[in-house]
């Protein structure tokens, strides 16, 4: 606490005084500053007073004290003006707050008549001056705490506009009291002009006194705002400001839904950023597919992936995407075939509060909402049900969305990659699929070829993902047997590369050395070799892998102990002895 920054309120105290009392004033804070001053000593304000003073020992002492014999007071013991001394008295009384001392309020006699004064009316004398001494106290706790708020106000306001919401204070009647920058900003006013206004200026029509009435929070509730060229759809929270018993006002916060979707898109939307070098293949197939997916990327086009399971269409799509100019904006997957049909539809586009029995408060943003600015991949877009199609068609061409239970069309720049491992063609002549949105989808047809017709990639395939496999589990594998290989080269792949990264992350568990062998391959890639060794007759599963699959799949389920070999032998009609001659034949583990 420091006299100085009051140090106009002081020198009028020092004047009081010296009226009252006619004698000259001296009033020196905690650091023997003199800040006020009346008489002899006036155009010493500012300068400092001597360590050794009476001064110095009143600020020491911490009590009032009158001197009546000036030069032989202990006061003025070590004062270095002692010889030169005019004056007859001095009077001290300090300024306390809560025990500390922040200064001294000195009165200085020069004439006998003032000296008698003083000496004649000690009590009622120190009675006043200890009544300006608290009143001085009092000013300097007053500045201190009207500073204290100032800064709490500030920091507030720094705190308000630093949060990335638009927040706003009103009374009961809706009134705004204050607002931050992000407030302002996000409904397009200036300052002057949101101060001015009333909540429902914002919002439209909204039941404050429902509101106050009932006393709760509100969450994620959905508005639009319009006026002339402004406008943004948002979403706000109110919180009732409630003093003692009574609600006397609220906070809203708002905020942009776009830029909402985008904050949620950054930390989840792109954690897996994909480039066209992390597909693997050097066929003449793969690299064809490459080629137009590295051309499909600088358009806005919609792409449809065709492969079967496993060939890496998501890969692909994430590469596109990756590869575009929305690189920066969301990649939202969605499995058309892993939603149930019913649920798909508000997965995709979002529903309004209270649009169905069990719809979440505040309503729900769809797949493609958040997909905006980026990129949607439609999964299995072959397992789309009819009825939704064409919702889809209608989003395609008129780059719209509306909500289930919604009463607008929202506006969406979202890019289409779809993909499926069906025959699209084929649905569509069966009356599953509608040509019109097949013809919409398939702007840009990437094909890619299945494992088997690009056995090419075989090797290097292998290479990588053993790289991969050995990361994961800390293994340093880095070579397959030409037999491995070659049993890998004759199996069929039905799940494509999935199936291969599966088949190496087992084998490379498998294997005791550092090389794969033959052994540490799965038993459906082992058999294959000798039954079905030609690639390109059509699948039909040799009776042997199917007894081993049935075999392997019984002793997964029982286990091997003696009492489980009699079950699952019993299980699949065949003897005890017989179940374990062929457990050894096919090298069943
Ligand atoms: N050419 C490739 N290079 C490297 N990894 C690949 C390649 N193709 C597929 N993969 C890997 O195989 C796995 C399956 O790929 P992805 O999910 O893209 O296939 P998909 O065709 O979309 O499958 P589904 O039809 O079952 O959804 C992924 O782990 C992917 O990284």
């Amino acid at each position: 606490m420091n006299l100085m920054r009051i140090a106009p309120n002081v020198q009028k105290i020092a004047e009081v005084i010296a009226s009252v009392i006619k004698v000259d004033v001296t009033i020196v804070d905690y650091g023997l500053n003199r800040i006020a001053a009346t008489g002899r000593y006036i155009g010493n304000i500012g300068a400092k007073v001597s360590q050794n003073s009476v001064f110095a020992y009143a600020l020491r002492h911490g009590e009032s004290f009158v001197i009546d014999h000036p030069r032989s007071h202990p006061a003025c013991l070590k004062c270095e003006d002692k010889e030169g001394c005019k004056e007859y008295a001095q009077v001290c009384c300090p300024i306390k707050v809560n025990h500390q001392v922040l200064g001294v309020i000195g009165l200085i006699a020069f004439e006998e008549e003032q000296k008698n004064d003083i000496v004649n009316n000690q009590v009622n004398l120190m009675e006043f001056l200890s009544r300006m001494a608290d009143l001085i106290a009092t000013k300097v706790v007053e500045e201190e705490n009207t500073e204290k708020i100032k800064m709490l106000a500030k920091e507030l306001e720094i705190v308000l506009d630093a949060v990335d919401r638009g927040i706003v204070a009103v009374d009961v009647a809706g009134k705004i009291l204050h607002h931050n920058v992000k407030a302002a900003r996000l409904f397009g006013m200036d300052e002057k002009s949101i101060v001015q206004g009333n909540i429902r200026d914002l919002l439209g029509k909204i039941d404050l006194e429902d509101l106050s009435i009932r006393n709760i929070c509100i969450k994620n509730r959905e508005f639009s705002y319009k006026k002339g060229h402004w406008g943004f759809r948002g979403i706000y929270d109110v919180n009732p400001i409630v003093v003692g018993q009574n609600t006397v006002g609220f906070v809203f916060t708002f905020s942009n839904i776009s830029e909402a979707l985008n904050t949620i898109n950054d930390m989840i939307g792109n954690l897996i950023e994909t480039s066209f070098d992390s597909i693997i293949g050097n066929s003449e197939g793969i690299m064809r597919v490459k080629q137009e997916a590295m051309k499909a990327s600088n358009t806005p086009s919609t792409v449809l992936i065709q492969g079967e399971s496993g060939t890496g269409k998501e890969l692909f799509a994430r590469a596109i995407h990756f590869q575009s100019s929305r690189r920066r904006g969301p990649f939202i997957p969605v499995n058309c075939a892993a939603i149930p049909e019913q649920l798909l539809e508000s997965e995709l586009f979002g529903y309004e509060e209270g649009a169905f029995t069990g719809a979440k408060r505040g309503g729900k943003a769809g797949k493609f909402e958040l997909a905006n600015k980026g990129t949607i991949f439609l999964d299995e877009i072959g397992d789309m049900p009819l009825h939704l199609q064409a919702k889809l068609l209608r989003v395609l061409q008129e780059n719209v969305i509306e909500k289930i239970g919604g009463k607008e069309y929202i506006p969406i720049d979202v890019r289409v990659i779809a993909a499926t491992n069906k025959n699209l063609e084929q649905k569509v002549a069966e009356g599953e699929f509608r040509k019109d949105l097949f013809y919409r989808l398939n702007v840009i047809p990437l094909n890619i070829p299945p494992l088997r017709e690009r056995k090419e990639d075989m090797a290097i395939l292998v290479e990588r993902l053993m790289q991969k496999c050995n990361k994961k589990l800390g293994k340093n594998i880095n070579k397959i047997s030409s037999s491995a290989l070659a049993l890998l080269m004759n199996y069929r792949w039905p799940g494509n590369v999935r199936e291969l990264e599966n088949t190496i992350e087992y084998a490379v568990n498998m294997c005791t050395g550092n090389i794969i062998g033959e052994s540490d391959l799965p038993n459906r890639i082992k058999y294959r070799e000798e039954i079905c060794p030609g690639e390109s007759e059509r699948y039909i599963v040799p009776i042997k892998v199917l007894e081993c699959q049935e075999i392997q799949k019984a002793l997964d389920y029982y286990g091997n102990s003696k009492q489980a070999i009699d079950k699952a032998a019993a299980l699949l009609g065949l003897s005890r002895a017989t179940l374990y001659r062929k457990i050894k034949e096919y090298g069943i583990r």
